[in-house]
């Protein structure tokens, strides 16, 4: 007769909470178990929907060869001690609207996630992913009181590889040949850097025209809406999901990758008061440097309208919280 092991098989795994059980919420739940990177806590305030998914990506362990536990949930207590917590939770756009048009539903969704969450997990890493990004990045940094190398915003990852992905296309190699730094707000503001883009170290502008490097450049500044045209319910969340399980990875193994991250700056760039993407090293404890770019006149003034208009919508979000709150004059 067999019998069943009196401590577990696996006596540590770190947890990472997903508040929001959503599209990119699910795959990335899909993407760190199956990766093997740690144990997944879905939570969603939907009753069951996190319940059904957990239960699902449970019965691939077998076939996926993992040993990771999922657990679905609406309840916080069940995501006490994580080591990282990503927050989905919110609405995604429709076709026709701009990732600010969310500012008004997601600020209060995510403000509440952000303060439960770090209730029951003191020590944890914030990712946050809802949108408007650099301002939710912001909100939920002010929510939580982390200091700013524990909370940061997904959003330069993805649009540096949708950069890398056109660029790959268009020259006919492969998307990993091709590296990329997409800085500032995750909108149409962006500031991708064709000057400091490279395939196998040979930089972009000596083998793409200036017109073609332009074309895809203003095509990564619409690649979100690209897709929600196309699916007309909701925007991308495979690639979504991967950048923000390559930044989980970098974190929960110590890898120190340098990636554009959303974080709220305090001088770097002569920018303060505001969360925006910049190159960021990600290791253990979080946010370990953030790296200042020798940027031209050009580049620091787009990074310049990019964080004003973000600093501008922080401001209208901090005023629909105090509405919402009952604090406004
Ligand atoms: N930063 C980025 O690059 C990026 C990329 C993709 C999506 N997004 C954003 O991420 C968000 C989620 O996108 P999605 O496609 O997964 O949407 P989705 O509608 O599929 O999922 C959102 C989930 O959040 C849940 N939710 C709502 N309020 C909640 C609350 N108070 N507590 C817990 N859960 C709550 C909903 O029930 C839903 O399951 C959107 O705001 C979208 O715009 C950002
Ligand atoms: O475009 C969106 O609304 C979703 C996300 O921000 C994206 O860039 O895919």
């Amino acid at each position: 007769m067999y019998t069943s092991p009196s401590s577990p098989i696996l006596c540590y795994s770190p947890r990472v909470t997903i508040i929001g059980a959503g599209r990119v919420g699910s795959t990335l739940a899909q993407r760190i178990a199956e990766k093997n990177l740690a144990d997944v806590v879905l939570l969603d305030i939907l009753q069951g929907m996190p319940q059904g998914l957990a239960l699902d990506l449970m019965e691939a362990r077998g076939i996926e060869m993992h040993n990771r536990q999922i657990i679905g949930t609406n309840d916080y207590a069940d995501t006490t001690g994580s080591e990282i917590v990503v927050i989905t939770a919110g609405f995604p756009r429709k076709p026709g609207m701009s990732r600010d048009d969310l500012l008004r539903t997601n600020a209060k969704i995510v403000v509440e996630a952000a303060k439960q969450a770090i209730a029951h997990s003191p020590d944890a890493i914030f990712i946050v992913v809802t949108n408007p990004l650099d301002v939710m990045t912001y909100l939920a940094w002010q929510a939580t009181g982390l200091s700013r190398d524990r909370i940061m915003g997904m959003a330069g990852v993805l649009d540096s590889a949708r950069f890398e992905t056109f660029i790959a296309m268009e020259l006919g190699v492969l998307p990993r040949d091709v590296k990329t730094m997409v800085l500032g707000s995750h909108g149409d503001l962006m500031v991708p850097l064709p000057r400091f883009a490279t395939v196998n170290g040979i930089p972009l502008t000596e083998l793409l025209d200036q017109a073609t490097i332009e074309r895809l450049v203003e095509r990564t500044r619409h690649g979100g809406a690209e897709i929600v045209e196309l699916m007309q319910t909701g925007g991308a969340f495979f690639a979504p999901a991967s950048a923000t399980c390559m930044m989980v990875e970098s974190i929960l193994l110590n890898q120190s990758r340098l990636l554009p991250v959303t974080v709220a700056l305090t001088g770097e760039y002569g920018l303060e008061d505001v969360a925006i993407g910049v190159p960021c090293r990600l290791g253990c404890g979080g946010i370990a440097s953030v790296l200042e770019l020798d940027l031209s006149d050009e580049e620091m003034g787009a990074l310049r309208i990019s964080a004003e208009s973000v600093q501008q919508n922080i401001v209208r979000a901090q005023e629909i919280l105090m509405v919402s709150t009952g604090n406004a004059q």
